[in-house]
């Protein structure tokens, strides 16, 4: 029997095209090696065509009003709901983490859907007193532009929503890149755009490749924000291009995540939290734990209880609801991943678990890692400072509180980081002294909430965030409105 691969086509000014010059690339199920689809492979004159048809649809759109924005966000949030089923088969089929996980990825964008359709009616500047009689002021937020959103493949429906999404409410128009590995994730959530109503031209997308689309992207005189998430090397490239023309940037970038665990925790709360933080997606979460700082009083004990947790992790294909831990996203990033297990038995570290590719029924055809744990890591290893982006855990025993603070700091990245204690006095703590963008006081370092800001601290981002209020803020621009209605020139302006 021969089934057919689909082709799939770029979006651009509300109608599905080729690429221009007829290329296409083929995506594959990183746990079958099965080819999924066919899809645009774009150049610099899909990029042009797309960011004309936003620039054109934007002098529209910036003149909806927010309240009917919000509206089609809101009718897009039922959508997603509606097709939710269908977009976790999705994404599990493109990029493997099992149902469970990509279920929970749409469901985030459904809340950020449902939340930014309600800043439809919020948008929320301020007014001020002001110094002079009859005079008023005010702070008001005006959409910036043209917004390109350059994703990556872990979280294929959430990210692009977390970036979409403020930018639509606030009037921009955008032009989505997704990920390589998942372009079709992407390309449905497109179709829910534009079945939910937005004009055509508001949202475009071009698949295709970093080093054309992304770069062809970054470069063009009429993109006025570029919001990327992705991987440190990228996100500090896309910095330094845009900042030739002074683009807005906002960073997303990667993490070296922890877990401490003091010694008066409770071990087995613990036990879960790290287990699921770690391995759960397969590690390749910018907030999975990668490193687990342990008390010495607990540490033995600790290890006892999460070693045959994790040997007990089942592998496979996350269409499998049996299946707790799918495939890594493709071979390049296996061998990546088998690299730094090889440094850091170099390092000295000692290989408790795991430390290859998983051979077995089902997992022939895949790209399968076990899941690994070191111990005897110091925190000055690379694999203890070094974002791997896989299942692999790294544990260092320190002595005091103090020293797992230091610990816990003394990485390029701060995005994640959680702490396990049963003290108060010690979790205020780790609340003031901790140097990270998220803190979990008694649970893993995953699961973000829409309504809160995300991002991190140090090497992680550029001091942007998304989702929550402050997930507007790069989508917008302050214009502060003086309103003279005195009639005459005052005696404050005449002194000025
Ligand atoms: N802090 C955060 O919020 C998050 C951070 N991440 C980080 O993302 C990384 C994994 O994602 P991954 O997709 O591998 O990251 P990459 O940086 O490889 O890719 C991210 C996106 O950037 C594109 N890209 C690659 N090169 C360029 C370029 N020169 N110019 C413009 N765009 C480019 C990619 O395109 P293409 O796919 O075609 O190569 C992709 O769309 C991890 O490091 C992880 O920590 C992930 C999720 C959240
Ligand atoms: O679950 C979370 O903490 C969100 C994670 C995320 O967005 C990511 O890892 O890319």
């Amino acid at each position: 029997m021969t089934t057919t691969v689909q082709t799939f086509q770029n979006f651009i000014g509300g109608k599905w095209q080729a690429a221009r010059e007829g290329r296409t690339f083929a995506n594959y199920n990183p746990a079958t090696g099965e080819v999924l689809g066919h899809f645009p492979l774009s150049s610099t004159a899909d990029v042009d065509a797309a960011v004309a048809a936003a620039r054109q649809a934007f002098e529209h759109w910036r003149l909806v009003p927010a309240p009917k924005r919000g509206e089609i966000l809101f009718r897009v949030g039922e959508l997603l709901s509606r097709h939710k089923e269908e977009l976790a088969r999705i994404m599990t089929r493109e990029m493997g983490k099992v149902l469970k996980e990509t279920r929970g990825d749409v469901q985030e964008g459904i809340d950020m859907a449902y939340y930014m359709a309600g800043e439809g009616r919020r948008l929320f500047g301020y007014t001020v007193p002001v110094e002079l009689p009859n005079k008023s002021g005010m702070a008001l937020r005006d959409p910036v532009g043209v917004v390109a959103c350059i994703t990556p493949w872990n979280f294929p429906i959430a990210i692009p929503t977390w970036k979409m999404f403020p930018a639509l409410v606030a009037g921009n128009a955008i032009v989505l890149k997704p990920a390589s590995d998942t372009p079709q994730s992407a390309l449905r959530l497109v179709e829910i755009l534009q079945e939910a109503g937005l004009p055509e031209g508001v949202v475009n997308l071009v698949c295709g490749s970093g080093h054309e689309v992304g770069e062809a992207l970054i470069h063009h005189p009429d993109v006025a924000v570029i919001s990327f998430t992705g991987s440190t090397e990228s996100g500090r490239h896309v910095a330094v291009e845009a900042a030739q023309s002074l683009k807005r940037v906002s960073l997303e970038m990667g993490g070296k995540n922890a877990v401490i665990v003091l010694d008066d925790a409770d071990l087995d709360l613990a036990v879960e939290g790290v287990l699921w933080s770690a391995y759960g997606t397969t590690g390749q979460r910018c907030t999975a734990c990668s490193r687990l700082i342990v008390q010495r009083g607990v540490h033995d004990h600790l290890l006892e209880k999460l070693l045959p947790r994790i040997e007990q992790l089942r592998l496979g294909d996350g269409l499998d609801e049996q299946v707790d831990v799918g495939p890594v996203i493709n071979a390049s990033q296996l061998e990546k991943i088998h690299a730094y297990v090889e440094i850091g038995q170099g390092e000295g570290a000692t290989l408790v678990t795991g430390g290859a590719c998983a051979e077995g029924e089902g997992l022939t055809s895949g790209n399968f890692y076990r899941p690994t744990l070191f111990k005897d890591v110091r925190p000055e290893m690379r694999i203890a400072q070094e974002e791997i982006f896989g299942p692999v855990l790294s544990v260092i025993a320190v002595d005091t509180f103090d020293e797992a603070i230091a610990v816990n700091n003394q990485t390029p990245f701060g995005l994640s980081s959680a702490i396990y204690t049963q003290n108060i006095n010690n979790a205020q703590r780790a609340m003031r002294d901790l140097t990270t963008g998220i803190l979990y006081i008694n649970s893993g370092t995953t699961g973000a909430e829409i309504q809160l800001p995300f991002g991190g601290t140090r090497g992680t981002g550029n001091g942007h965030r998304e989702a929550g209020i402050a997930g507007l803020d790069v989508f917008t621009e302050w214009k502060v409105v003086y309103t003279d209605y005195s009639g005459k020139l005052q005696k404050a302006q005449i002194d000025s």
